[in-house]
């Protein structure tokens, strides 16, 4: 069973000693990195978890605000973290902490998520409730200060099968180089685009005349920029190293996506 639709190519395939099924290791480049487990849990003991969230869990569905507008967040929501941990505050939200006390059965999630990665001490919890296919989370990074520079998380999927899409942020222009810069070096930079302009055009040609269809290795450049993982009932997916500073991800409005879906994310707040 393959639930990755896009590929780079880079990655590795193993074998878990949890014995949660074959794990996924996808090299983003660049210090960034998804470990996806399709059968993290079982499908049987995933839809006791997905009964309990669904009943037990205060779910509410704030208000946000979005590129300076408020609106109801397109998803349902609770959070809970350990004591003392500084405030999470996003899209102007700052969510009630719960304790993991009020749900003791999460904290053996927790244990299971920490035993799969020796060394991860994850101390909260981002839950989130998808009523259906116009339920959704819009691209955005987890990249809020108090989780660090390169944040791990955990997405934890129960109930209706979604898809989680990770996109590449466009490159920044480098510090330094601002309009002024253009102004001056007009010329040069002009000569510089038109140089690389014929360079890749005579690139293209010598390739078209050795065989290979352009509409291919463009597909291939695009892929690596992007990916699609079916987030199914019972799968693990982790992002980690520099995913959020670079990587944008997001679970898109699907029509035929009836069912509820409801996914954990466990965070560290530093
Ligand atoms: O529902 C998901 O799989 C992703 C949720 C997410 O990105 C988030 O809570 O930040
Ligand atoms: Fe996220």
């Amino acid at each position: 069973m393959n639930l990755i639709k896009s590929t780079t190519g880079h990655e590795a395939t193993s074998s878990n000693p949890n014995g949660e099924g074959k794990r996924q290791t996808i090299d983003l480049q660049n210090g960034s990195e998804v470990v996806f487990i399709p059968r993290f849990l079982s499908f049987e003991e995933s839809w006791k978890w997905f009964h309990y969230l669904n009943k037990e869990i205060p779910w509410t569905r704030p208000i946000i605000r979005v590129f300076g507008r408020s609106c109801v967040q397109p998803r349902d929501t609770c959070y809970i973290a350990s004591s003392g941990l500084p405030e999470l505050v996003y899209s102007g939200y700052q969510p009630h902490a719960y304790s993991w006390d009020d749900f003791p059965p999460l904290k053996d999630i927790l244990e299971a998520v920490h035993k799969t990665f020796p060394g991860s001490s994850f101390n909260s919890l981002l839950l989130n409730r998808y009523k259906g296919g116009n339920d959704y989370v819009g691209w955005h990074a987890d990249d809020e200060k108090l989780y660090g520079s390169t944040p791990e998380i955990v997405s934890v999927s129960f109930g209706c099968d979604r898809e989680f899409l990770l996109r590449k942020k466009p490159s920044k222009i480098p510090q330094g180089i601002t309009m002024h810069f253009f102004v001056r070096h007009f010329r040069l930079i002009l000569y510089l685009c038109t140089s690389v302009t014929v360079f890749y055009m005579q690139v293209q040609t010598n390739k078209r005349v050795k065989g290979e269809p352009p509409s291919k290795r463009l597909k291939k450049n695009r892929q690596s920029d992007q990916h699609s993982f079916t987030l199914k009932h019972g799968s693990l997916l982790l992002m980690r190293g520099y995913t959020q500073r670079d990587w944008v991800h997001s679970v898109p409005k699907r029509a035929k996506a009836e069912a509820t879906r409801i996914n954990l994310t466990f965070r560290r707040v530093l």
